[in-house]
């Protein structure tokens, strides 16, 4: 057997990682927020320079911990681990650069979720109307720059837009969702309540005129959520 690259710690947080990222794919697919192999989740590997992201193109029931792909957080695929005879997905490069630039960040998640893409199409941010949003969000769900995928376009545009700002999720033009998290679980909610806020807000335009939530009512749903709300091991305390 080849001595491992890497200590029995890592080795034990990559194995922890690939089952939560494997598990969560599930997710997507039980939440309806991606169709066919569209949408990909990554983590990363807690005290080492690595995360863990989706096989391109692989069906959604055909995930494992042992065929996602572990890579360095420049996207390269570590040679010679489980997994690393496929290609990553096509939004590594993305995973990557917000990991190197965000070192809160554990966990990325991309959809193609409906109501959250047809914003995006509009370029049109989410406006902060309905307390869900305060709480989860912060306030309105910004727009990231139109971006052809391929290079760092899609992760300087999402890092640039989420820097500093309070929401876990952004809108790429013309694309669709992206969301960050403490950890990907966190990332994976902050996606499914970010179309379950997208279907919201557009249904209540489609009715009539919004009516929006006074900025300091905001900061206290907003503190309240992440401060109070669940349990003190939650994720994201
Ligand atoms: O939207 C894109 C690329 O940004 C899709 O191709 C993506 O959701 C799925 O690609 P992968 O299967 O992860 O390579």
């Amino acid at each position: 057997m080849s001595a491992s690259r890497f200590s029995p710690e890592v080795e034990a947080a990559i194995r922890e990682v690939r089952a939560e990222v494997a598990r969560l794919h599930a997710e997507l697919v039980r939440y309806g927020l991606v169709v066919w192999t569209g949408g990909n989740v990554s983590g990363r590997v807690p005290g080492a320079d690595l995360f863990v992201i989706k096989p391109s193109g692989v069906s959604y029931d055909e995930i494992t911990p042992e065929n996602l792909v572990l890579c360095e957080l420049d996207g390269t695929v570590v040679p010679g681990t489980p997994g690393s005879e496929r290609n990553p997905s096509s939004d590594t490069a993305a995973h990557a650069y917000v990991y190197r630039h965000m070192p809160e960040v554990g966990g990325v998640v991309h959809t193609h979720s409906s109501y959250a893409v047809a914003w995006a199409a509009r370029g049109e941010e989410i406006p902060c109307v309905i307390t869900g949003m305060a709480d989860e969000f912060g306030g309105p769900v910004p727009v990231g720059p139109f971006a052809i995928i391929g290079d760092d376009s899609i992760g300087r545009g999402i890092v640039e837009t989420l820097r500093g700002h309070r929401s876990r999720a952004v809108l790429m033009q013309n694309h669709g969702p992206f969301t960050i998290g403490v950890t990907a679980k966190d990332a994976v909610k902050a996606a499914v309540l970010l179309e379950d806020v997208a279907r919201s807000v557009h249904l209540a335009r489609e009715a009539g005129p919004l009516i929006p939530i006074p900025q300091d009512d905001i900061d206290r749903l907003y503190a309240r959520y992440q401060n109070v709300y669940g349990q003190a091991e939650d994720d994201r305390r």
